[in-house]
């Protein structure tokens, strides 16, 4: 019998040809928020590696938005037209083209991780002023305290969200993941470890959540109705009140798909470098399958999803529709055919390109 990993898995109007996508992966690599040569290799060869979704890394909707001064960005129709080249990449080698959005909030103007994982210095010039909820800063080695976000600056940021989301559809991207995770900007509105705000974006759940519920609608009201829109929700903490997060985040969902949300990745909040995380393999199965059956929402998952064996489980048992792999890919971008062989796969082979495939076959 074919593996689930190898079902197709049909999303609105578009199909993907198995279960497996490239979680979005920074890469580093961009100068001023446009592509460089790293990005069409990196992300084409994942596409040829037998993928069927390839999600484009958290890409900022403005230049402060970023992460770190060498993320992508997609706030100008000159960023636009420098990612044509990679959805176009991405479907010659069969998979589907995603791209996740993001504003990157109290951890924005941060050296590269590989440099410090750190705030660049105020004084540097290549940091920027950093914006979020309330002027509370992360911690460790994100120390910097963000200016509190005005009205203005909130209606500004939910509007550069429909713009890149325009941008993303008009590049010719099918699925969108909003960054909702991981203790970025949209994060730091739901979580009370960065939210402390007093007005109607602070304080109950539902206000909390506001920031996240309205671009969303947003959102949704500029992506097409046949493509699927997506969010990355960091749905627990990993604090002393995982419970009430969980409740809360799995009634914030059941609202995301009230307002048009198609699909959940479920993921991390990292709101606080205080969180006791449970690394280990498939360490958010449970939460994520309590999640899709609570929501009724189809979804994905991530982190230490790391054998073919431990995918193919969490997709029988429902924990997911379809697996998000970061690091297997990185380590071996045919990974599908790696997983295709140890699964079982008739002719494993076929999740290659031809140019692959047909000399695998051959000689034995
Ligand atoms: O969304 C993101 C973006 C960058 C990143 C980097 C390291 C670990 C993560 O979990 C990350 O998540």
């Amino acid at each position: 019998m074919t593996p689930k990993l190898f079902t197709p898995l049909p999303l609105k109007g578009i199909t993907l040809r198995n279960r497996i996508a490239v979680s979005p992966m920074c890469q580093y690599q961009a100068l001023d928020g446009l592509p460089t040569d790293w990005h069409p290799t990196h992300y084409e060869s994942l596409a040829r590696g037998g993928a069927g979704l390839v999600v484009v890394e958290a890409t900022g909707v403005s230049p402060e938005g970023r992460i770190t001064p060498a993320c992508l960005g997609l706030w100008s129709d000159e960023h636009a037209a420098a990612l044509k080249p990679i959805v176009e990449g991405i479907r010659s080698g069969g998979a589907i083209a995603g791209i996740q959005i993001g504003h990157a909030g109290r951890k924005a103007s941060a050296n590269l991780p590989w440099e410090g994982d750190d705030h660049i210095p105020a004084g540097d010039p290549r940091s920027w002023e950093t914006i979020a909820p309330s002027a509370v800063a992360y911690g460790e080695g994100l120390p910097r305290v963000p200016r509190e976000m005005t009205k203005a600056d909130i209606a500004r940021v939910r509007e550069d969200f429909v713009s890149a989301a325009k941008r993303a559809r008009d590049t010719g991207f099918e699925f969108l993941l909003l960054h909702f995770a991981h203790g970025y900007l949209a994060q730091n509105f739901l979580s009370p470890w960065s939210n402390h705000r007093t007005d109607e974006y602070g304080g109950s759940a539902e206000n909390r959540a506001r920031f996240m519920l309205e671009t969303l609608e947003a959102v949704r009201s500029v992506w097409p109705d046949h493509l699927p829109l997506a969010a990355r929700l960091g749905v627990i903490e990993f604090d002393e009140r995982n419970e009430e997060t969980l409740a809360e985040s799995i009634a914030l969902a059941k609202r995301f798909a009230e307002l048009g949300l198609d699909f959940l990745d479920v993921s991390m909040s990292f709101s606080t470098p205080t969180a006791k995380i449970p690394w280990g393999p498939g360490q958010l199965r449970e939460i994520s399958k309590r999640f899709l059956n609570e929501t009724g929402l189809p979804g994905s998952t991530s982190w230490n999803i790391n054998t073919p064996a431990l995918a193919e489980e969490m997709l029988q048992e429902g924990a997911a529709d379809l697996v998000m792999l970061g690091r297997p890919l990185l380590a071996n971008p045919h990974w599908p055919l790696a997983a295709a062989r140890e699964l079982g796969l008739p002719n494993p082979s076929s999740v290659l390109p031809p140019s692959y495939a047909h000399w695998l076959s051959r000689y034995h």
